[in-house]
């Protein structure tokens, strides 16, 4: 397949356009891709904003490149483009997949995107082997696995560089707590560990900055209502797909923290799902360091309460279950 003919008057930085970063996005015409690729056209650490996907990519990377913001935008169409879109990028963003429908869980989603995350990680690891990777296709705490195998397959994995993106799980928790506490969103960071499903979603509600007590009705609520938040979605949309939007966000917010850790900006601290020592599972969800290299820290699990302790070993069991699905997908 050609590349997007519109766009062939784009091939150098435009005038004006600021140094920055190449930044890709993998399942660019998706319902997080296209809100997604938006966010990083205002961004003004992008300069080159590749935009991949099987269908309907003519449409959003014209749409898109008409913001007169300072990232070049050029589109990719099909497996056929995927090197040329790939080739160069600094960061890699991945929203390709197919999302849960009302009674489905994320490990449902297994059997598709497994394979999808699969041929993308492949790609990377020929084109931009060097490349920050943000996974955000479902299952998160199987597909981080699973990116890690074929860079591993391929010679070229370093943990510091591929990121299960979880920060929707905060920005819930920090939206819920707000509301609780009757206190601005923004001012609240709620971390949130283990992994990104159900019970695996870890709301350390003990450590809440600002610090603050809640009642043990307020802790069975909170922690419900962030560890089920998708599904909360998944239902309102009724069979329409999953959080867009809100993931949209967050995902744009924690693609801003890589590159300002890229950029060299100080102190840039997310939480993320990476390869980790925080506990005996190879892949877990906690505070990371941002800089030059990706992960430059993984910060301490800090002290957790009974419940919370107690709600890491059902996690564990989990995630360890997730974590062997997917490595086991590309060693079989
Ligand atoms: N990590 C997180 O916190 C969250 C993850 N998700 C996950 O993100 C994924 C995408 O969700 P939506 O955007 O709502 O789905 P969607 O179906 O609206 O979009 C997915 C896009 O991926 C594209 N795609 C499919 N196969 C591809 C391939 N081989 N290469 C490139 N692109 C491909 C599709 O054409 C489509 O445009 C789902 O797996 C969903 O579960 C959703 C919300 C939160
Ligand atoms: O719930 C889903 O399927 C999508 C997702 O990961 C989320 O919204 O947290």
């Amino acid at each position: 397949m050609e590349e997007v003919s519109i766009l062939r008057g784009y091939n150098c930085r435009a005038k004006g356009a600021a140094p920055g970063f190449k930044v890709a996005v993998l399942g660019a015409s998706g319902g997080i891709g296209q809100p997604l690729s938006l966010l990083m056209k205002m961004n003004p650490l992008v300069s080159v904003l590749h935009l991949y996907d099987v269908v309907n990519m003519p449409g959003v990377t014209a749409d898109i490149s008409h913001m007169n913001t300072g990232a070049v935008v050029r589109g990719f169409l099909g497996q056929p483009q995927l090197e040329n879109a790939l080739t160069g990028m600094d960061l890699v963003i991945i929203p390709a997949g197919i999302p849960r429908k009302p009674g489905m869980t994320r490990d449902d989603l297994f059997n598709i995107n497994a394979g999808i995350v699969r041929t993308l990680c492949e790609g990377i690891a020929k084109c931009c082997p060097n490349a920050i990777v943000n996974v955000i296709s479902n299952p998160v705490n199987s597909t981080v696995p699973i990116a890690a195998e074929v860079f591993k397959k391929a010679g070229t994995y370093d943990p510091k560089r591929l990121l299960g993106v979880t920060t929707l799980d905060v920005v819930r928790a920090n939206t819920f707590v707000g509301e609780v506490l009757g206190l601005d969103p923004r001012d609240v960071n709620v971390p949130v560990v283990g992994g990104h499903a159900g019970i695996t979603i870890l709301p350390l509600l003990s450590q809440v900055n600002p610090s603050c007590s809640f009642t043990s009705e307020e802790i069975s609520y909170l922690t419900s209502r962030i560890q089920n938040g998708g599904t909360e979605v998944v239902e309102a949309k009724a069979g329409a797909g999953s959080a867009t939007l809100s993931m949209a966000y967050a995902a744009a917010k924690f693609a801003d923290a890589c590159l300002r850790g890229l950029h060299g900006d100080a102190g840039i601290v997310e939480c993320s799902y990476v390869a980790s020592q925080v506990t005996e599972l190879p892949f877990f969800a906690s505070k990371v360091r941002l800089g030059r290299c990706g992960v430059e820290e993984i910060l301490p699990l800090g002290p957790l309460n009974e419940f919370e302790r107690a709600g890491l070993e059902k996690a564990k069991k989990e995630l360890s279950e997730s974590i062997q699905k997917g490595v086991s997908f590309i060693n079989k």
